[in-house]
């Protein structure tokens, strides 16, 4: 089916890790600390050489993963008709962001615009990296030990063996990397935005992209969350600062004729960004623990606490503490890279030594590390002090355990259970200086001996590519194979 004369647009959106700010960031009044992660999600358009108006969707990496399309043209627009004998089942996902991207096009250019480049009918396949689904299965089968160098050995985009509905994720937030990248190629495709404004961080076709993947993403969801995913996945790492619901209130009733463009384009849209970036010769690691956690009713529990007359004052006095914490990690982050620009020998001398002391030696060696260090410590107990009060396993013993000793390895800054915590995963910061693997394979070793909950590593660092981009076929190993079908 795939050939390189046809048009094709592909977009790769990252993952996310929210290292400080989870709960609060829900609040517009607190921002949150997010990473987006080298783990990306890929949708690729071809223009097919089928029927009229016809899209099909499919996911190469599991069983039953294919859902057909239909889009028809009448008064109230557009209408994408999912066909009802697909033995896939619904994906809401891919549904509501092929309906109203299209119909944000229909709005922007015409309805004849949509019909005309759906005259052959779109192919559209949606691959995310190995990390986004947990590997643990996969590495047992083949034998493999749970390390880095394990993963790597697994082929790109590797066939899950389940069908999507029995995926264990990894929490890296596929569907908001998925609708990211889904949108901003369909707008790309149908000519809505230009390549080049897409490029440009600042530009409105890459805002457009963000609100209109935040829109459908919503509403796929059924709620109104912090966005912070979403916002990863479009601009990349960034303290993040979310929009007021209430921009989407006349799009969420469902009945918004004629208003997308307008409500999705409009200065109403008050979230803001700053983009970030880890030190440098520092790196993040990731691991996979075990599912467990289901995030809304962690979420419920912490708002009920957050909200009751008896706590709401210890609440607000507790969130001031952690976002202050959350403030002082953004800071130090920024504090670090401007050392390196200073004196970038220096610096790299600096991170060298710390690769062979635990953290709580390092005061004498580097005060910006040691400080960088205890921040991330403040941040966990108050983090944990939030979920006795609240009721809620935000970091667990297990995972205090777990995170206690890999923080105690030589070289490893920092860490904690990203975004609401729970079971699911960690977070680590370590040194990583050129040629040295020291601190990787002291947190490798710790984390394939731990003996209270099975963990494995994933492949992920931080992303600096500044979020969704455009990018081609045979630039991304395995991408091209992935898709063939
Ligand atoms: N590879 C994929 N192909 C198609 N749809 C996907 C894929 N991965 C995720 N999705 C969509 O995203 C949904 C999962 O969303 P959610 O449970 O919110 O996960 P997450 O926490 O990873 O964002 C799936 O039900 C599906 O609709
Ligand atoms: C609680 C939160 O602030 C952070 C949740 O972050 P996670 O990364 O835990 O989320 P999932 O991708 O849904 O698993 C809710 C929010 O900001 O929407």
């Amino acid at each position: 089916m795939h050939n390189d004369t046809m048009s094709t647009t592909i977009v790769s959106a990252p993952g996310k890790v929210l290292a400080a700010g989870g709960y609060l960031v829900l609040d517009q009044q607190y921002p949150g600390v997010v990473i987006s992660t080298s783990s990306r999600f890929y949708t690729v358009i071809q223009t097919a050489s089928c029927s009229a108006n016809q899209v099909v969707v499919r996911s190469p990496q599991f069983h039953q993963a294919e859902w057909n399309y239909t889009v028809v043209y009448d008064t109230a627009g557009i209408q994408v008709i999912a066909q009802e004998d697909s033995v896939s089942g619904k994906n809401k996902f891919v549904h509501l962001a092929l309906h109203h991207t299209l119909n944000l096009v229909a709005e922007i250019h015409s309805v004849a615009h949509v019909q005309e480049r759906l005259s052959h009918g779109l192919d559209i396949d949606a691959v995310g990296d190995n990390d986004f689904y947990s590997q643990r299965a996969q590495l047992e089968t083949l034998g493999l030990p749970r390390t880095t160098k394990s993963l790597s050995q697994i082929k790109p985009f590797c066939h899950n063996n389940v069908k999507l509905t029995g995926v264990h994720k990894t929490g890296m937030g596929s569907s908001a990397a998925l609708i990211t990248s889904l949108v901003s190629a369909l707008l790309i495709h149908f000519a809505a935005i230009t390549e080049t404004d897409f490029a440009n961080l600042e530009g409105d076709g890459r805002r457009l992209a963000h609100n209109t993947a935040q829109f459908v993403h919503c509403l796929a969801q059924g709620k109104v969350g912090s966005g912070f995913d979403v916002s990863a996945a479009v601009f990349g790492s960034q303290i993040y600062r979310r929009f007021k619901p209430a921009v989407l209130d006349p799009l969420m009733k469902g009945d918004y004729a004629g208003t997308l463009k307008s409500v999705l384009s409009s200065s109403a849209w008050d979230y803001s960004f700053r983009p970030i970036q880890l030190p440098p010769l520092t790196r993040l690691v990731l691991a996979d623990v075990e599912a467990g956690s289901d995030t809304p009713s962690l979420i419920g529990k912490v708002l009920k606490w957050r909200g009751h007359e008896d706590s709401c004052e210890t609440a607000t006095e507790l969130w001031t503490q952690i976002d202050e914490s959350n403030q002082s990690l953004a800071r130090q982050l920024d504090t670090l890279s401007q050392l390196y620009v200073q004196n970038k020998e220096e610096y790299e001398q600096t991170v060298r030594k710390l690769s062979y002391l635990p953290a709580h030696e390092w005061e004498s060696v580097s005060k910006a590390f040691f400080d960088l260090h205890q921040i991330t410590q403040q941040i966990r107990s108050l983090m944990r002090r939030m979920g006795d009060l609240a009721g809620v396993e935000i970091e667990p013993e297990k995972q205090t355990h777990l995170l206690d000793q890999s923080i105690a390895q030589a070289g490893v800054i920092g860490g904690g259970v990203p975004g609401a915590g729970g079971y699911d995963a960690i977070w680590l910061l370590i040194c990583s200086p050129p040629d040295l693997t020291e601190p990787l394979h002291g947190v490798e070793s710790v984390w394939s001996t731990f003996d209270e909950s099975n963990v494995t590593p994933l492949l992920a660092q931080e992303s600096v590519a500044k979020g969704a981009r455009v990018v081609q076929l045979d630039e991304i190993p395995g991408l091209r194979e992935a898709i063939q079908h």
